[in-house]
């Protein structure tokens, strides 16, 4: 088991899903949350669900919660709980949509990080992947910045960051369901 704190990501709009994402039903389990728990709880020895709200949720787990004063929609508010709650000087994030994301994978990446940067992410044929990868500590107030900016591009804070790449070719592994087409997509990949 890996050691390090996972964190699953749920908290978004799904605006371009059209409906909260992170509770369609996928490969057998009620929800993609819960299927995505599952799976990665097999992998990491403690896992997180950042959301604003558990009680969306009806199943048991570590639930992190976006600040309830904030009405602002963006993973800033998922990094800035998880800094605050867990104790650890790293954690591994992936969103809750990119059920594909395996433990080759993940395995990648954390041997891929270490001490001196900021964090690991994955790139799949140069495209940036912020939701797959570690962020580390020393980027917290970073992210505190960006909430008092109001700027909230992982993309840009990466840049502006010292970052280990880890690059991989297949694309499919990576497929993030942001619109109802990525979804029935997902769902025959699953029962190929
Ligand atoms: N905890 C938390 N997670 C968020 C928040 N906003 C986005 N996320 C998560 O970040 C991940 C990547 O975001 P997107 O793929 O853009 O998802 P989204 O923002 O729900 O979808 P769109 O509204 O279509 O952009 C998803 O897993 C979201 O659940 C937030 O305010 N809080
Ligand atoms: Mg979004």
């Amino acid at each position: 088991m890996i050691n390090i704190p996972c964190v699953i990501f749920a908290g978004g709009k799904s605006s371009r899903m059209k409906e909260d994402k992170s509770l369609l039903p996928f490969r057998g389990f009620s929800t993609l949350t819960e299927y995505q728990f599952s799976h990665l709880s097999k992998i990491f020895s403690t896992v997180y669900i950042s959301c604003k709200d558990k009680k969306k949720f009806d199943f048991q787990a570590d639930f992190l919660e976006d600040d309830k004063n904030s009405t602002l929609f963006a993973p800033t508010q998922g990094f800035l709980s998880s800094f605050k709650t867990l104790s650890t000087d790293r954690f591994f994030v992936i969103s809750v949509d990119s059920p594909f994301i395996n433990l080759d994978i993940i395995e990648k990446i954390i041997s891929s990080d270490n001490k001196d940067c900021d964090a690991t992410i994955a790139r799949v044929n140069s495209n940036v992947q912020p939701l797959c990868g570690i962020y580390h500590r020393s980027l917290n107030a970073k992210f505190q910045d960006m909430l008092q900016n109001n700027t909230h591009k992982l993309g840009f804070l990466l840049q502006n960051s010292r970052v280990n790449y880890v690059d991989f070719k297949d694309e499919k592994l990576f497929l993030n369901l942001n619109y109802p087409h990525e979804y029935q997509e997902a769902l025959k990949l699953s029962t190929n």
